[in-house]
């Protein structure tokens, strides 16, 4: 039980506490208090929940990953729960994520405010308007990824995303970019990595003849019709 007055340090002590500040110039009101936790509801469980959902697709389609990633979350973990040590020791793993990340990035774009007029390449922008940055787009670009760009290589991040995008940042954005970026991109990557090793520890899974390709933006881009996929014991 918190103390009165301790109101713990996760992300709710934290705004407890700040609505409670002495400074009232500090202080927040209990509607920005709802409002964040709503932001963080939404923000931080559709976009895993689909990343969970297009990660199992890949693997059931494509089981030579699946098979590599369960011998690395048994050689790590075995049949223990994922822990701390393990977790950012997961190479394959972090190659399947960002690979899915890429291809079925969970936000599809990000909208940036142009707060004064500035030259951006060709293009002069004037203030206050909105740029939409097309996240997708950048992640399918045979430019950047080459010819090969649709299909599901998680080799790709052998060597760290730097090396994959050649040391342009900007071309890959599953969690955006710059002060604004996610607050929850290792929590969602941890989340993940722990989902799928539990998944594999436990079960194969192939992809079921019943499932119907269909992506849709809903928020996140998510399977309109789920994803149904078989599961063997092991
Ligand atoms: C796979 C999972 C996730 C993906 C793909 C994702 C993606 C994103 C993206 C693209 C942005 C916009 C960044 C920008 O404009 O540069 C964002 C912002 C944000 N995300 Fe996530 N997110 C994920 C998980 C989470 C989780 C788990 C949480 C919270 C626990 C969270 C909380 C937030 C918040 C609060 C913002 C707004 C940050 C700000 O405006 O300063 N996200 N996320």
């Amino acid at each position: 039980m918190a103390e009165v007055g301790n109101y713990g340090t996760d992300i709710l002590g934290l705004l407890v506490k700040a609505s409670h500040d002495e400074d009232e110039n500090k202080r927040i009101t209990v509607e920005t208090v709802i409002d964040e936790c709503k932001a963080i509801y939404i923000a931080g469980h559709e976009t895993t929940t689909t990343l969970l959902s297009w990660s199992v697709l890949l693997l059931a389609i494509h089981t030579d990953w699946q098979e590599e990633a369960r011998k690395e979350v048994l050689e790590l973990f075995g049949q223990q729960h994922p822990n701390a040590e393990g977790i950012p020791r997961m190479k394959k793993m972090n190659m399947i994520i960002n690979e899915s990340l890429r291809l079925y990035p969970p936000i599809i774009t990000m909208t940036r405010k142009v707060q004064r007029k500035v030259k951006l390449g060709q293009f002069i922008l004037p203030a206050n308007i909105n740029v939409t940055i097309l996240t997708l787009a950048l992640h399918l670009d045979p430019q950047i990824w080459g010819d090969d760009v649709y299909l599901f290589k998680p080799e790709r991040f052998s060597e760290g995303i730097a090396k994959a995008t050649n040391n342009n940042p900007g071309v890959y954005l599953p969690f955006g970019f710059g002060q604004r970026s996610c607050v929850g991109m290792n929590f969602a990557i941890n989340e993940t990595k722990i989902a799928l090793s539990m998944i594999l520890q436990r079960y194969a899974f192939s992809l079921s003849p019943t499932y119907s390709h269909s992506p849709v933006q809903l928020l996140a881009i998510r399977p309109q019709h789920g994803i149904q996929v078989k599961l063997h014991p092991l």
